[in-house]
Protein backbone atom coordinates (compact mmCIF):
# COMPACT_ATOMS: atom_id res chain seq x y z
CA UNK A 1 0.00 0.00 0.00
CA UNK A 2 1.36 3.47 -0.79
CA UNK A 3 0.52 6.78 0.72
CA UNK A 4 -2.71 6.39 2.34
CA UNK A 5 -5.32 9.20 3.00
CA UNK A 6 -7.69 7.96 6.02
CA UNK A 7 -10.97 9.47 7.10
CA UNK A 8 -12.13 9.14 10.59
CA UNK A 9 -15.46 9.92 11.45
CA UNK A 10 -16.23 10.47 15.07
CA UNK A 11 -12.33 11.61 15.27
CA UNK A 12 -12.93 13.43 18.25
CA UNK A 13 -14.44 11.50 20.37
CA UNK A 14 -13.25 9.24 23.57
CA UNK A 15 -11.61 6.49 21.00
CA UNK A 16 -11.44 8.51 18.15
CA UNK A 17 -8.96 10.85 19.43
CA UNK A 18 -7.04 8.02 20.36
CA UNK A 19 -7.11 6.52 17.29
CA UNK A 20 -6.09 9.87 15.36
CA UNK A 21 -2.82 10.22 17.67
CA UNK A 22 -2.35 6.30 17.13
CA UNK A 23 -2.52 6.84 13.14
CA UNK A 24 -0.10 9.78 13.42
CA UNK A 25 2.21 8.50 15.71
CA UNK A 26 2.24 4.97 14.25
CA UNK A 27 1.34 4.68 10.54
CA UNK A 28 4.41 5.45 8.59
CA UNK A 29 2.55 5.79 4.97
CA UNK A 30 0.30 8.14 6.26
CA UNK A 31 -0.19 11.12 4.07
CA UNK A 32 -3.34 13.01 4.48
CA UNK A 33 -5.57 12.53 7.86
CA UNK A 34 -9.26 13.62 7.43
CA UNK A 35 -11.44 13.68 11.16
CA UNK A 36 -14.93 14.11 10.24
CA UNK A 37 -16.94 14.70 13.09
CA UNK A 38 -20.24 17.01 14.53
CA UNK A 39 -17.59 18.20 17.50
CA UNK A 40 -14.31 19.29 16.13
CA UNK A 41 -11.96 19.03 19.57
CA UNK A 42 -9.53 22.33 19.81
CA UNK A 43 -6.44 19.73 20.25
CA UNK A 44 -6.89 19.27 16.69
CA UNK A 45 -5.04 22.62 16.24
CA UNK A 46 -1.72 21.10 17.37
CA UNK A 47 -1.66 18.50 15.30
CA UNK A 48 -1.94 20.59 11.67
CA UNK A 49 2.21 21.66 12.31
CA UNK A 50 3.39 17.94 11.41
CA UNK A 51 4.31 16.44 8.34
CA UNK A 52 1.12 14.71 7.83
CA UNK A 53 -1.84 16.73 5.65
CA UNK A 54 -5.03 16.80 8.93
CA UNK A 55 -8.08 18.03 8.10
CA UNK A 56 -10.87 18.76 10.48
CA UNK A 57 -14.31 18.87 8.80
CA UNK A 58 -17.00 19.51 10.83
CA UNK A 59 -19.88 17.55 9.57
CA UNK A 60 -22.75 14.65 10.85
CA UNK A 61 -22.68 11.29 9.18
CA UNK A 62 -26.68 11.67 9.06
CA UNK A 63 -26.01 13.72 6.35
CA UNK A 64 -24.94 11.63 3.12
CA UNK A 65 -23.86 14.39 1.43
CA UNK A 66 -21.25 15.64 3.78
CA UNK A 67 -20.33 12.08 4.50
CA UNK A 68 -19.42 11.25 0.71
CA UNK A 69 -17.42 15.09 0.39
CA UNK A 70 -15.19 13.60 3.10
CA UNK A 71 -14.61 10.39 2.35
CA UNK A 72 -14.05 11.38 -1.18
CA UNK A 73 -10.22 10.49 -2.64
CA UNK A 74 -9.11 8.32 1.22
CA UNK A 75 -7.70 5.35 0.72
CA UNK A 76 -9.33 3.90 4.20
CA UNK A 77 -12.15 5.04 6.27
CA UNK A 78 -11.91 4.56 10.31
CA UNK A 79 -15.78 4.88 11.46
CA UNK A 80 -15.63 5.39 15.15
CA UNK A 81 -18.67 8.09 15.00
CA UNK A 82 -21.94 6.85 16.97
CA UNK A 83 -24.15 7.89 20.00
CA UNK A 84 -23.12 6.23 22.99
CA UNK A 85 -26.20 6.47 24.68
CA UNK A 86 -27.67 4.25 27.21
CA UNK A 87 -28.60 6.71 29.90
CA UNK A 88 -31.95 7.81 28.04
CA UNK A 89 -30.32 11.13 26.54
CA UNK A 90 -31.05 10.62 23.54
CA UNK A 91 -34.39 9.50 21.47
CA UNK A 92 -34.52 5.60 19.94
CA UNK A 93 -34.81 7.20 16.63
CA UNK A 94 -31.93 9.69 16.95
CA UNK A 95 -29.72 6.63 18.16
CA UNK A 96 -31.08 4.72 15.34
CA UNK A 97 -30.46 7.65 12.62
CA UNK A 98 -26.43 8.38 13.74
CA UNK A 99 -25.52 4.54 14.18
CA UNK A 100 -27.49 2.83 11.66
CA UNK A 101 -28.09 5.55 8.74
CA UNK A 102 -24.47 7.01 9.28
CA UNK A 103 -23.27 4.03 8.91
CA UNK A 104 -24.85 3.38 5.64
CA UNK A 105 -24.06 6.76 4.94
CA UNK A 106 -20.11 5.66 5.39
CA UNK A 107 -20.79 2.92 3.36
CA UNK A 108 -22.43 4.41 0.23
CA UNK A 109 -19.84 7.38 0.34
CA UNK A 110 -17.04 4.53 0.25
CA UNK A 111 -19.10 3.31 -2.67
CA UNK A 112 -19.24 6.17 -4.83
CA UNK A 113 -16.41 7.56 -3.94
CA UNK A 114 -14.32 4.63 -4.53
CA UNK A 115 -12.93 4.24 -1.16
CA UNK A 116 -12.30 0.26 -0.91
CA UNK A 117 -11.49 0.02 2.61
CA UNK A 118 -13.67 0.47 5.73
CA UNK A 119 -12.60 -0.38 9.51
CA UNK A 120 -16.21 0.47 11.83
CA UNK A 121 -15.91 0.47 15.50
CA UNK A 122 -18.42 -2.23 16.12
CA UNK A 123 -19.21 -2.84 20.22
CA UNK A 124 -19.64 -6.24 22.30
CA UNK A 125 -22.94 -5.24 22.75
CA UNK A 126 -23.93 -6.62 19.22
CA UNK A 127 -23.63 -9.76 21.28
CA UNK A 128 -24.88 -9.38 24.85
CA UNK A 129 -25.31 -9.31 27.51
CA UNK A 130 -28.90 -10.14 26.04
CA UNK A 131 -32.77 -9.36 27.79
CA UNK A 132 -32.46 -12.54 29.36
CA UNK A 133 -29.19 -11.85 31.38
CA UNK A 134 -27.32 -15.05 29.88
CA UNK A 135 -23.53 -15.42 31.32
CA UNK A 136 -21.11 -14.68 28.30
CA UNK A 137 -17.89 -16.11 30.17
CA UNK A 138 -14.75 -16.20 28.54
CA UNK A 139 -16.47 -16.49 25.22
CA UNK A 140 -15.18 -15.73 21.90
CA UNK A 141 -16.65 -14.22 18.07
CA UNK A 142 -17.35 -18.57 17.26
CA UNK A 143 -19.21 -18.86 20.54
CA UNK A 144 -22.66 -19.38 20.42
CA UNK A 145 -24.91 -16.91 22.27
CA UNK A 146 -28.67 -16.02 21.70
CA UNK A 147 -28.16 -12.02 21.01
CA UNK A 148 -31.20 -10.91 21.93
CA UNK A 149 -32.09 -6.92 22.34
CA UNK A 150 -34.58 -4.44 23.01
CA UNK A 151 -32.36 -1.51 23.91
CA UNK A 152 -31.76 1.29 20.98
CA UNK A 153 -28.29 1.46 21.63
CA UNK A 154 -27.85 -2.55 21.04
CA UNK A 155 -30.33 -2.84 18.86
CA UNK A 156 -28.40 0.14 16.78
CA UNK A 157 -24.77 -1.37 16.52
CA UNK A 158 -26.04 -4.88 15.66
CA UNK A 159 -28.15 -3.60 12.70
CA UNK A 160 -24.95 -1.19 11.70
CA UNK A 161 -22.28 -4.08 12.04
CA UNK A 162 -24.37 -6.05 10.00
CA UNK A 163 -24.64 -3.42 6.75
CA UNK A 164 -20.82 -3.16 7.13
CA UNK A 165 -19.94 -6.81 7.07
CA UNK A 166 -22.82 -7.50 4.38
CA UNK A 167 -21.14 -4.61 2.42
CA UNK A 168 -18.04 -6.80 1.91
CA UNK A 169 -17.36 -7.54 -1.51
CA UNK A 170 -19.49 -4.74 -2.85
CA UNK A 171 -17.98 -2.90 -6.04
CA UNK A 172 -16.83 0.54 -5.47
CA UNK A 173 -16.44 3.32 -8.01
CA UNK A 174 -13.86 1.68 -10.47
CA UNK A 175 -14.99 -1.45 -9.97
CA UNK A 176 -12.57 -2.72 -7.42
CA UNK A 177 -14.34 -4.30 -4.17
CA UNK A 178 -15.15 -2.71 -1.04
CA UNK A 179 -13.00 -4.17 1.80
CA UNK A 180 -14.91 -3.90 5.17
CA UNK A 181 -13.86 -5.16 8.79
CA UNK A 182 -15.74 -4.75 12.04
CA UNK A 183 -13.87 -4.19 15.21
CA UNK A 184 -15.85 -5.11 18.88
CA UNK A 185 -14.26 -3.10 21.95
CA UNK A 186 -15.59 -4.57 25.68
CA UNK A 187 -15.62 -1.35 27.98
CA UNK A 188 -12.94 0.76 27.10
CA UNK A 189 -11.07 2.77 29.78
CA UNK A 190 -8.78 5.01 29.89
CA UNK A 191 -7.78 8.69 29.57
CA UNK A 192 -10.70 10.74 28.31
CA UNK A 193 -13.30 7.74 29.62
CA UNK A 194 -16.40 9.88 30.84
CA UNK A 195 -18.30 7.04 32.58
CA UNK A 196 -15.06 6.94 34.87
CA UNK A 197 -15.13 10.72 35.36
CA UNK A 198 -18.56 10.76 36.77
CA UNK A 199 -17.47 7.60 39.01
CA UNK A 200 -14.74 10.29 40.50
CA UNK A 201 -16.79 12.79 41.09
CA UNK A 202 -19.77 10.54 42.31
CA UNK A 203 -17.09 9.33 44.68
CA UNK A 204 -15.83 12.66 45.65
CA UNK A 205 -19.18 13.81 46.05
CA UNK A 206 -20.16 11.05 48.64
CA UNK A 207 -16.79 11.63 50.67
CA UNK A 208 -14.55 9.64 49.11
CA UNK A 209 -16.47 6.30 49.32
CA UNK A 210 -18.52 4.25 46.27
CA UNK A 211 -21.00 1.87 47.42
CA UNK A 212 -20.86 -1.80 45.96
CA UNK A 213 -24.13 -2.56 43.82
CA UNK A 214 -23.34 -5.52 41.92
CA UNK A 215 -21.25 -8.98 43.11
CA UNK A 216 -17.51 -9.12 42.91
CA UNK A 217 -18.05 -12.28 40.86
CA UNK A 218 -19.90 -10.97 37.83
CA UNK A 219 -17.27 -10.10 35.75
CA UNK A 220 -16.83 -7.48 33.17
CA UNK A 221 -14.12 -7.43 30.15
CA UNK A 222 -12.60 -4.18 29.72
CA UNK A 223 -9.97 -2.98 26.90
CA UNK A 224 -7.57 -0.19 27.11
CA UNK A 225 -8.17 2.58 24.74
CA UNK A 226 -4.66 2.55 23.03
CA UNK A 227 -4.57 -1.00 22.81
CA UNK A 228 -8.47 -0.37 20.81
CA UNK A 229 -6.90 2.43 18.87
CA UNK A 230 -3.32 0.03 17.94
CA UNK A 231 -5.84 -2.43 16.66
CA UNK A 232 -7.69 -0.12 14.83
CA UNK A 233 -4.32 1.21 13.54
CA UNK A 234 -3.50 -2.52 12.12
CA UNK A 235 -6.48 -3.44 10.90
CA UNK A 236 -6.41 -0.16 8.26
CA UNK A 237 -2.53 -1.24 7.80
CA UNK A 238 -3.72 -5.10 7.00
CA UNK A 239 -6.86 -5.07 5.64
CA UNK A 240 -5.64 -4.52 2.13
CA UNK A 241 -2.81 -7.18 1.92
CA UNK A 242 -4.83 -9.66 3.61
CA UNK A 243 -8.43 -8.40 2.40
CA UNK A 244 -9.44 -12.40 1.38
CA UNK A 245 -8.90 -13.28 5.10
CA UNK A 246 -10.21 -10.49 6.75
CA UNK A 247 -12.66 -8.71 4.88
CA UNK A 248 -16.22 -9.29 6.17
CA UNK A 249 -14.59 -10.27 9.57
CA UNK A 250 -15.67 -9.34 13.34
CA UNK A 251 -12.60 -9.22 15.53
CA UNK A 252 -13.33 -8.88 19.53
CA UNK A 253 -11.27 -5.92 20.88
CA UNK A 254 -8.70 -7.38 24.23
CA UNK A 255 -5.77 -7.01 25.54
CA UNK A 256 -4.27 -8.50 29.49
CA UNK A 257 -6.66 -6.30 31.55
CA UNK A 258 -7.79 -7.91 33.81
CA UNK A 259 -11.40 -9.83 34.37
CA UNK A 260 -13.34 -8.14 37.20
CA UNK A 261 -16.53 -6.51 38.60
CA UNK A 262 -17.20 -3.03 36.59
CA UNK A 263 -17.06 -1.74 40.11
CA UNK A 264 -13.73 -3.73 41.10
CA UNK A 265 -11.83 -2.64 37.84
CA UNK A 266 -12.70 0.71 37.95
CA UNK A 267 -11.16 0.85 41.53
CA UNK A 268 -8.48 -0.05 40.01
CA UNK A 269 -7.72 3.35 39.43
CA UNK A 270 -10.01 5.10 41.43
CA UNK A 271 -8.77 3.60 44.92
CA UNK A 272 -5.37 5.28 43.80
CA UNK A 273 -6.98 8.48 43.64
CA UNK A 274 -8.35 8.57 47.13
CA UNK A 275 -11.71 6.62 46.55
CA UNK A 276 -12.71 3.43 48.56
CA UNK A 277 -15.44 0.94 47.48
CA UNK A 278 -17.52 0.38 50.25
CA UNK A 279 -18.86 -3.16 50.55
CA UNK A 280 -17.53 -6.84 50.01
CA UNK A 281 -20.82 -7.44 48.72
CA UNK A 282 -23.71 -5.20 47.25
CA UNK A 283 -25.19 -3.09 50.22
CA UNK A 284 -28.79 -3.42 49.18
CA UNK A 285 -30.79 -6.12 47.88
CA UNK A 286 -30.96 -6.61 44.02
CA UNK A 287 -34.72 -6.09 43.65
CA UNK A 288 -34.14 -2.85 45.46
CA UNK A 289 -31.65 -2.11 43.11
CA UNK A 290 -34.06 -3.06 40.44
CA UNK A 291 -36.64 -0.60 42.10
CA UNK A 292 -34.82 2.06 42.21
CA UNK A 293 -33.56 2.11 38.60
CA UNK A 294 -37.49 1.81 37.64
CA UNK A 295 -37.83 4.98 39.76
CA UNK A 296 -34.78 6.87 38.26
CA UNK A 297 -36.87 5.82 34.43
CA UNK A 298 -39.92 6.96 35.57
CA UNK A 299 -38.22 10.67 36.83
CA UNK A 300 -36.33 10.59 33.54
CA UNK A 301 -39.70 10.04 31.67
CA UNK A 302 -42.22 12.87 33.99
CA UNK A 303 -38.84 15.34 34.02
CA UNK A 304 -37.99 15.00 30.56
CA UNK A 305 -40.29 17.72 29.59
CA UNK A 306 -38.48 20.20 32.27
CA UNK A 307 -35.03 18.91 32.44
CA UNK A 308 -32.37 15.96 31.72
CA UNK A 309 -32.04 13.44 33.94
CA UNK A 310 -29.91 10.75 32.94
CA UNK A 311 -28.36 8.88 36.49
CA UNK A 312 -26.04 6.26 35.48
CA UNK A 313 -28.59 3.37 37.33
CA UNK A 314 -31.07 2.34 34.84
CA UNK A 315 -32.93 -0.78 34.42
CA UNK A 316 -30.57 -1.40 31.20
CA UNK A 317 -27.63 -0.36 32.88
CA UNK A 318 -28.16 -2.23 35.99
CA UNK A 319 -28.63 -5.47 33.85
CA UNK A 320 -25.42 -4.77 32.10
CA UNK A 321 -23.41 -4.55 35.24
CA UNK A 322 -25.35 -7.95 36.73
CA UNK A 323 -24.35 -9.89 33.87
CA UNK A 324 -20.91 -11.23 33.36
CA UNK A 325 -19.71 -10.75 29.73
CA UNK A 326 -16.01 -11.66 29.06
CA UNK A 327 -14.35 -12.83 26.13
CA UNK A 328 -10.45 -14.75 25.30
CA UNK A 329 -9.85 -15.26 22.20
CA UNK A 330 -6.68 -14.52 20.12
CA UNK A 331 -9.02 -14.13 16.16
CA UNK A 332 -7.08 -10.84 15.67
CA UNK A 333 -3.71 -12.10 16.68
CA UNK A 334 -3.95 -14.95 14.30
CA UNK A 335 -5.64 -12.91 11.25
CA UNK A 336 -3.27 -9.83 11.77
CA UNK A 337 -0.92 -10.02 14.16
CA UNK A 338 -2.19 -8.06 16.41
CA UNK A 339 -0.31 -7.71 20.16
CA UNK A 340 -1.51 -5.29 22.47
CA UNK A 341 1.05 -2.30 22.76
CA UNK A 342 0.30 -1.48 26.41
CA UNK A 343 0.78 -3.81 29.60
CA UNK A 344 -1.87 -4.15 31.85
CA UNK A 345 0.50 -1.92 34.10
CA UNK A 346 0.85 0.70 31.89
CA UNK A 347 -2.49 0.47 30.93
CA UNK A 348 -3.22 1.14 34.49
CA UNK A 349 -0.81 4.14 35.22
CA UNK A 350 -1.76 5.94 31.73
CA UNK A 351 -5.42 5.71 33.36
CA UNK A 352 -4.92 7.09 37.25
CA UNK A 353 -2.62 9.28 36.02
CA UNK A 354 -5.36 10.77 33.71
CA UNK A 355 -7.45 10.46 36.78
CA UNK A 356 -5.42 12.45 39.10
CA UNK A 357 -5.48 15.19 36.41
CA UNK A 358 -9.52 14.71 36.38
CA UNK A 359 -8.96 16.43 39.72
CA UNK A 360 -6.53 19.04 39.08
CA UNK A 361 -8.23 20.33 36.29
CA UNK A 362 -11.84 19.81 38.08
CA UNK A 363 -10.60 22.32 41.22
N1 LIG B 1 -16.80 3.62 25.05
C1 LIG B 1 -16.91 2.30 25.04
O1 LIG B 1 -16.78 1.62 26.09
C2 LIG B 1 -17.18 1.58 23.75
C3 LIG B 1 -17.14 0.18 23.76
C4 LIG B 1 -17.41 -0.49 22.57
C5 LIG B 1 -17.67 0.22 21.40
N2 LIG B 1 -17.69 1.56 21.42
C6 LIG B 1 -17.97 2.24 20.15
O2 LIG B 1 -16.85 3.08 19.85
C7 LIG B 1 -17.28 4.24 19.12
C8 LIG B 1 -16.74 5.48 19.80
O3 LIG B 1 -17.24 5.46 21.11
P1 LIG B 1 -16.72 6.54 22.18
O4 LIG B 1 -16.78 5.90 23.52
O5 LIG B 1 -15.45 7.13 21.69
O6 LIG B 1 -17.90 7.63 22.09
P2 LIG B 1 -17.80 9.21 22.06
O7 LIG B 1 -19.19 9.71 22.28
O8 LIG B 1 -16.71 9.70 22.95
O9 LIG B 1 -17.36 9.51 20.55
C9 LIG B 1 -18.27 9.45 19.50
C10 LIG B 1 -17.89 10.54 18.50
O10 LIG B 1 -18.83 10.51 17.43
C11 LIG B 1 -19.22 11.84 17.16
N3 LIG B 1 -20.58 11.87 16.61
C12 LIG B 1 -21.73 11.59 17.24
N4 LIG B 1 -22.77 11.79 16.43
C13 LIG B 1 -22.26 12.22 15.24
C14 LIG B 1 -22.82 12.59 14.00
N5 LIG B 1 -24.15 12.60 13.81
N6 LIG B 1 -22.00 12.97 13.01
C15 LIG B 1 -20.65 12.99 13.19
N7 LIG B 1 -20.05 12.65 14.34
C16 LIG B 1 -20.86 12.27 15.35
C17 LIG B 1 -19.18 12.56 18.51
O11 LIG B 1 -19.09 13.96 18.33
C18 LIG B 1 -17.94 11.94 19.13
O12 LIG B 1 -16.79 12.68 18.81
C19 LIG B 1 -18.80 4.17 19.07
O13 LIG B 1 -19.21 3.68 17.82
C20 LIG B 1 -19.17 3.17 20.18
O14 LIG B 1 -20.36 2.48 19.87
C21 LIG B 1 -17.45 2.28 22.55
C1 LIG C 1 -25.04 2.04 39.04
C2 LIG C 1 -24.31 0.72 39.13
C3 LIG C 1 -25.25 -0.45 38.85
C4 LIG C 1 -23.12 0.71 38.17
O1 LIG C 1 -22.35 -0.45 38.38
C5 LIG C 1 -23.59 0.77 36.70
C6 LIG C 1 -22.43 0.63 35.73
C7 LIG C 1 -22.89 0.92 34.29
C8 LIG C 1 -23.08 2.43 34.10
C9 LIG C 1 -21.86 0.33 33.31
C10 LIG C 1 -21.70 -1.19 33.53
C11 LIG C 1 -21.33 -1.81 32.18
C12 LIG C 1 -21.13 -0.59 31.27
C13 LIG C 1 -21.25 -0.82 29.76
C14 LIG C 1 -20.20 -1.84 29.25
O2 LIG C 1 -18.90 -1.46 29.72
C15 LIG C 1 -20.13 -1.87 27.76
C16 LIG C 1 -20.64 -0.91 26.97
C17 LIG C 1 -20.61 -1.11 25.49
C18 LIG C 1 -20.16 0.15 24.73
O3 LIG C 1 -20.43 -0.03 23.35
C19 LIG C 1 -20.87 1.39 25.20
C20 LIG C 1 -20.78 1.56 26.72
C21 LIG C 1 -21.31 0.31 27.48
C22 LIG C 1 -22.79 0.17 27.20
C23 LIG C 1 -21.03 0.53 29.01
C24 LIG C 1 -21.91 1.64 29.58
C25 LIG C 1 -21.84 1.76 31.11
C26 LIG C 1 -22.16 0.42 31.80
C27 LIG C 1 -23.59 0.01 31.51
Amino acid sequence: MGQVAAGNPGGCGFLGEHVVRMLLQREPRLCELRIFDLHLGPWLDELKTGPVRVTAIQGDVTQAHEVAAAVAGTHVVIHTAGLVDVFGKASPETIHEVNVQGTQNVIEACVQTGTQFLVYTSSMEVVGPNVKGHPFYRGNEDTPYEAVHRHPYPCSKALAERLVLEANGRKVRGGLPLVTCALRPTGIYGEGHQIMRDFYHQGLRLGGRLFRAIPASVEHGRVYVGNVAWMHVLVARELEQRAALMGGQVYFCYDKSPYKSYEDFNMEFLRPCGLRLVGTRPLLPYWLLVFLAALNALLQWLLRPLLLYAPLLNPYTLAVANTTFTVSTNKAQRHFGYEPLFSWEDSRTRTIRWVQGVESSSQ
